[in-house]
């Protein structure tokens, strides 16, 4: 059956969403509701969407799903919106904002009358923003987060299930979790790093402000902790917003570790500061790969490229030869104009070692994978 799909916020998320569903789903009608003109004129052209609008309130009562993609302060404004509006029987709303805890608080009221709102979010994504950055394959294998608006109903589970197949394109893991759970869950490893990026950026900028040359001579160590300090001032406004409280704990927590690390330096501990980062290796070299564990992220290699054409091809190619399966690939923004890093994904740990194994035969450095 032809559905029609209204996706509010056709930015980075909302446009790889729709591209997702278009893939999947040919025949249906795909609307984005976008403030910005051009995005809308942009999506139309590439045909992510059969049409555009521009509020939200002039589409809503045509959609058989709604998906809310803007920033979290605006989501939140247009649940109220949608709240005034007579919506299709049967409608089911979703969103996509970094924070769950207030969405769902908000969702309440729809759940109440009977329309079924399931807060989602895709934990995955970039720093760059707008639907020109928006692509098919942006969610490949990452965690998608669900939350029932009320958990174990049958409609809500129905609803749930129709989502999944909604986004199968999308290609991910769902995870259902409570509310709370998540925003715990993102403050630590996703909220709490954002501001630290940007603060990092900062310091290092008012440093700096005598000689602006010094920055330009970071190199991967400051470029990779710090490529999401690029992200959207907006959106991360917003989410600091809604994640306030936890937020201020997260703070507190990481303050007392550093003032622990600048102690073990002032009295010369050197027994503390060498397990403050052998802590810290094993923990980060387990999050890479776990083998056989199913809940594994991916199985990634990391493989030195030269700056050269077709550096990237004869890659692929010495896989492609040795007939294993690559699931993703991305080329690492970091230690530009030197060489570049190549971050290639595997289904599983057997695909990982024998690519590292062909890789190092034809002469090509491994950074990291085990
Ligand atoms: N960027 C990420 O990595 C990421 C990952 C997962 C979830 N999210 C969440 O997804 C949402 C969108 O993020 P994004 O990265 O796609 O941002 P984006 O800036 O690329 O897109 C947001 C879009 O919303 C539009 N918009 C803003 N105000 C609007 C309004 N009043 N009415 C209609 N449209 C409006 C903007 O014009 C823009 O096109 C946010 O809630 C964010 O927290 C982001
Ligand atoms: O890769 C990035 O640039 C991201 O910041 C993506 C990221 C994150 O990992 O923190 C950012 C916000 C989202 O809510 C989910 C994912």
């Amino acid at each position: 059956m032809m559905k029609t799909i209204v996706i509010d916020g056709l930015g980075l998320i909302g446009g790889s969403i729709a591209l997702a569903i278009r893939e999947q789903w040919p025949n249906y009608r795909i609307i984005g509701v976008d403030i910005d003109e051009r995005s809308l004129r942009y999506a139309k052209e590439k045909g992510i969407i059969d049409d555009g609008c521009a509020q939200l309130p002039d589409i809503a009562s045509a959609a058989d799903i709604i998906l809310l993609a803007a920033p979290v302060a605006v989501i939140l404004a247009h649940m109220d919106q949608l709240a005034n509006i007579q919506l299709k029987p049967g409608v089911i709303i979703t969103d996509v904002g970094s924070t769950k805890k207030q969405i769902m608080d908000k969702a309440e009221s729809f759940n109440h009358r009977g329309i079924c709102f399931i807060g989602g979010h895709p934990m995955a994504g970039s720093h760059k923003s707008t639907v020109t950055a928006a692509r098919a394959n942006l969610f490949q294998s990452a965690y998608y987060f669900l939350i029932p608006g009320i958990a174990g109903h049958t409609q809500h589970q129905q609803a749930i299930e129709t989502l999944q197949a909604l986004l199968a394109g999308l290609h991910v893991k769902w995870l259902i979790l409570s509310a709370t759970d998540h925003d715990q869950i993102t403050a630590q490893i996703s909220h709490l790093p954002h501001i630290l990026a940007a603060g990092l950026v900062n310091m290092s900028q008012d440093t700096f402000s005598q000689s602006p040359l010094s920055l330009k001579l970071a190199a991967g160590g400051f470029k990779s902790i710090t490529r999401i300090a690029s992200s959207d001032p907006e959106m991360w406004t917003d989410i600091l917003l809604s994640n306030r409280e936890l937020l201020i704990d997260r703070i507190d927590r990481f303050t007392e570790r550093l003032l622990q690390i600048k102690e073990a330096l002032r009295v010369h501990d050197q027994d503390s500061i060498r397990r403050y980062f052998h802590h810290a290796k094993i923990t980060r070299d387990h999050i890479q790969a776990l083998p056989n564990d199913p809940a594994a992220n991916f199985f990634d290699l990391f493989v030195n490229i030269p700056d050269q054409i077709g550096a990237v091809a004869l890659v692929t190619r010495i896989l492609q030869e040795a007939e294993i399966n690559l699931v993703n690939i991305h080329i690492l923004e970091i230690r530009e104009e030197i060489d570049g890093i190549l971050q290639l994904s595997f289904a599983n740990q057997r695909d990982l070692s024998q690519a590292k194994k062909e890789l190092q035969r034809r002469g090509l450095s491994v950074v990291r994978g085990d």
